[in-house]
């Protein structure tokens, strides 16, 4: 896989095109779903009137060199949100109201401090952009009064620094993304093992700033759980964390940087774990007849092992529609029940004995094993998501994903309040709607829920979107979970996260960030009011 230019709203690699099946097409036909109007080209997209002052920009270009600094209009459309559902609808009608009046690419940390230092001067609010994945408001900060916005972006800063053999450490900076860091490490004989599924776009900084999952989390750990040590370049100077592996001088401010999506400073390196290379890896899939049968199993496995590199179980929804989906490519399967997909990776004598004990862990549970195929197919197919949502929102669907986390004792309780909830809110639009839901990151105490939603797009996505959203927020702050286990907090959860949070936590978070951005231009509005 190899790195793609990115789109302002389609995904990917334009040239691999999602490709929804005929049947897809006639049922979405049936529903009475019709294609939205065609897309507003980029040229024609409607920005806010730059309001950088020209000592700003000038200063901007003696720092950067001028060639690091732009103010045109399509690479301003082209940083314009995230990657969300209704990022990309207001885009494509031509709505690019939250673009930045500048785009910056600092080559060096020092550069990074040099724009800080600028910005903090002449009050200009501040984007770090990295791959620009964000799905939840992450990259829309509030202008509010500040004299602009400039977005700093990432991408110049893309070096594999170092690579400790002894240790197993590597420093990256933030700006590489995850298929170049994976390439730069595998040519060194390792791999990160972190691939969410945004890893064609997303990078390194994005990942510690938003506090990134991977579907190989079962055997690698969380983004946040890699991180050795970070530098920060904050409107303040410079912060560098990490000095050993466990420290018990203080709290472990790590914690601090990690998820803090730029609202406390710009992440310009990271030293994380690596571990080398795979030997094998193999992924099989297995049939459970329910989704609360294979949650026992998925929880047996997370608290007493062995755990699997990648451990997914899709609910019955899910497994019926992929089944049926060429382009998800999990291929031909008997209907019904619960599929749960399983990949070990490691030498052959580990993915022998893991393969062999979580098998029996399965199979003593009411698992059949369904062979190689199914766990083959979900491998191949498994960034391919993202290209059909753009397939079906051309069909005239709308197509959206959620997230949230709770312990194993909540989590039948939160899957269903949460499906019922989102379908009572489009139902009661008159959209017809599959909810489709799958836990793909265990812990010993509980695990992640992430639900898929396809629905009939009404006259205005974004509004009909945003009560599926509430909806959904309601019912995971009234089962007591997180409002997101992995993506983050940006804009759109910002309410819901000073609620879980409580005044006293939220005002910590607004003392950390005045303490290391006094002016307050990072991200204003992102994580924190
Ligand atoms: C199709 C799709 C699939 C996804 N799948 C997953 C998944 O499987 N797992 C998962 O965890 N997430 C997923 N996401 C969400 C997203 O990809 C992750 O949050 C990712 O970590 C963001 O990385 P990025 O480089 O794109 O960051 P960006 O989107 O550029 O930035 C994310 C946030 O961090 C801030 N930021 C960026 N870089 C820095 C930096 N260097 N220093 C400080 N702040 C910074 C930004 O201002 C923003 O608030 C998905 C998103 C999409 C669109």
């Amino acid at each position: 896989m190899s790195n793609v230019e990115r789109h302002p709203y389609l995904w990917g690699n334009l040239e691999t095109p999602g490709h929804l099946p005929d049947a897809a097409k006639d049922a979405l036909a049936a529903l009475g779903a019709t294609p939205p109007a065609p897309p507003v080209p980029v040229p024609d997209a409607t920005l806010p009137v730059t309001e950088l002052p020209e000592a700003v920009t000038s200063a901007l270009r003696t720092a950067l060199g001028s060639e690091h600094v732009s103010t045109e209009h399509d690479t301003r459309v082209g940083h314009t949100r995230g990657f969300s559902t209704p990022d990309l609808v207001k885009l494509r009608s031509g709505d690019a109201s939250d673009a930045p009046d500048a785009v910056v690419h600092p080559g060096s940390h020092d550069e990074v401090v040099h724009v800080l230092d600028i910005c903090s001067e002449h009050r200009v609010a501040v984007v770090p952009y990295s791959g620009g994945t964000s799905v939840v408001g992450g990259l829309a900060p509030e202008r509010g009064s500040f004299a602009g916005v400039v977005a700093l972006d990432t991408n110049r800063l893309d070096q594999l620094v170092s690579v400790d053999d002894v240790s197993r450490t590597a420093v990256l900076q933030t700006g590489t993304r995850g298929v170049t860091a994976e390439r730069l490490l595998a040519e060194r004989g390792y791999t990160l093992g972190h691939f969410p599924q945004s890893y064609e776009m997303a990078t390194i900084g994005g990942y510690a700033a938003a506090r990134s999952a991977g579907q190989s989390s079962a055997g690698y750990g969380r983004f946040d759980e890699m991180v050795e040590g970070l530098t920060v370049a904050t409107p303040r100077g410079t912060i560098t964390l990490g000095t050993a592996p466990q420290s018990a001088a203080g709290p472990d401010l790590r914690q601090l940087v990690l998820g803090s999506e730029g609202a406390f400073g710009v992440i310009t390196s990271v030293t994380v774990r690596i571990h080398p290379a795979p030997q094998q890896r193999v992924f099989e899939g297995w049939k459970f007849d329910s989704f609360a049968d294979g949650a026992v199993a998925l929880r047996a496995l997370a608290q007493d092992g062995p755990l699997p590199t990648v451990l997914r179980l899709s609910d019955e929804v899910e497994t019926a529609v992929n089944l049926s989906d060429p382009d998800a490519a999990l291929g031909s399967g008997e209907s019904g029940g619960c599929l749960v997909v399983t990949g070990y990776e490691g030498t052959d004598a580990q993915v022998a004995r893991t393969r062999e004990g979580a098998s029996a862990v399965l199979r003593k549970l009411g698992g059949v094993c369904q062979g190689e195929q199914p766990g083959e197919a979900w491998r191949t197919g498994r960034f391919r998501g993202p290209y059909l949502r753009d397939s079906l929102f051309d069909s005239g669907a709308l197509v959206e994903t959620l997230e949230t986390a709770t312990y194993w004792a909540n989590l039948d309780t939160l899957k269903t309040a949460v499906t019922d909830a989102v379908q009572a809110a489009l139902n009661d639009q008159g959209s017809p709607n599959l909810v489709m839901c799958h836990i793909s990151h265990v812990y010993e105490s509980g695990a992640s829920l992430y639900f898929t939603v396809v629905t009939k797009q009404l006259d205005d996505p974004v509004a009909q979107w945003a009560k599926a959203k509430a909806a959904a927020n309601a019912a995971i702050r009234d089962c007591g979970a997180t409002i997101s286990h992995h993506h983050g907090v940006g804009t759109d959860h910002r309410e819901a996260l000073a609620l879980e949070l409580g005044p006293i936590a939220v005002d910590v978070l607004r003392a950390v960030k005045s303490s290391v951005d006094p002016a307050g231009i990072l991200n204003p509005g992102v994580l924190i009011g």
